[in-house]
């Protein structure tokens, strides 16, 4: 059966990957995902220039009932400098994503730069989406600034770059996004990052669950998967062929994982199911994903990604 993805000129022998944020802010962590036998592939925490101490505790809260999660980490990392050096020096025969995330357009044009002129040979993934940077906007709601950066990008960058987006909800949206990114020789799309500022609610002490920014944080796992297929949907059936997609959010299963590729993902990433069953997970999801393909008599996800049908 073949479970196996491309994107550029890098071929994944899995789909399954961590969601950025979610096991990759250290050595160790990255090295444990590459490590996975049913990982294709791994992903940085998204780097600013220094290294970030993120926001005060408590960032990170499990939703009862395996809802999901809420986040407000506050792009905590070890600086640009530590994942250059742990991708230059990896040996492995998987491809690396390397998550950027400046808190301003200098910021991301330097970092750029810098790994333009280094010899990294993976790919490059530019955070625009961070929801939890008191003060910050998600820069892919605004389509006039990320035009702005993403030429001021491609006027140098040539290595395969993508975007990491929040997720739209609204149609016209979703045309808006794709007429900026059909505009740029994109390698890849990352859809979504988690639906930002959500609050909840702890019953006994009628509290948030969350410190920062009064309890508002991005919110990921089952209960943003309505909203990843619908994300994935929209942006391939506007999206050139030649820019991949990246699905992310609401995995939890083999179903989970079938969805997003029926709707168009290339590759697949796990963030707060990752958090709940570390690495294991993976093997999990590619055996379930498995099994819904030989219900239907499926060899390949290449017979199934895309093909969602509606109703005539
Ligand atoms: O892009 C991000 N998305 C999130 O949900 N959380 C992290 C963060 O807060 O660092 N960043």
């Amino acid at each position: 059966m073949d479970l196996t993805g491309q994107i550029a000129n890098f071929h994944f022998n899995h789909i399954l990957l961590n969601a950025a944020g979610v096991k990759c802010q250290t050595t160790a962590e990255l090295d444990q995902v590459l490590a996975s036998p049913y990982s294709g592939s791994v992903v940085t925490k998204s780097a600013t220039p220094m290294v970030r101490p993120g926001n005060p505790s408590p960032r990170y809260y499990q939703l009862p009932e395996e809802l999901g999660s809420i986040n407000s980490m506050g792009l905590p990392n070890e600086g640009f400098a530590y994942y250059l050096d742990y991708v230059l020096n990896k040996q492995t025969d998987k491809p690396v994503f390397f998550s950027v995330a400046g808190l301003t357009k200098d910021d991301n044009l330097a970092m750029l730069m810098e790994l333009e002129q280094s010899d990294f040979n993976g790919l490059v993934e530019l955070n625009l989406s961070c929801p939890n940077v008191p003060g910050k906007p998600q820069t892919a709601y605004d389509f006039e600034a990320t035009r702005a950066i993403l030429t001021e990008v491609f006027a140098f960058f040539t290595k395969p770059l993508g975007v990491k987006l929040p997720p739209y909800f609204d149609m016209v949206h979703f045309d808006m996004i794709a007429a900026v990114l059909n505009d740029f020789p994109l390698a890849f799309v990352n859809t979504i990052n988690s639906i930002g500022n959500g609050l909840a609610i702890d019953p006994h002490t009628d509290t948030v669950v969350i410190k920062p920014k009064g309890g508002f944080g991005g919110l990921g796992g089952s209960l943003v998967k309505a909203t990843a297929l619908a994300n994935v949907r929209a942006l391939r059936e506007r999206l050139n062929e030649s820019i991949k997609i990246i699905g992310t959010g609401g995995v939890t299963s083999g179903r989970d994982v079938y969805d997003l590729v029926l709707c168009g993902a290339d590759l697949v990433e796990v963030g707060t199911q990752l958090m709940v069953e570390d690495t294991p997970v993976f093997e999990r999801l590619e055996g379930e994903l498995a099994n819904e393909l030989d219900k239907k008599n499926y060899q390949s996800l290449a017979e199934i990604r895309g093909k969602l049908q509606t109703i005539a």
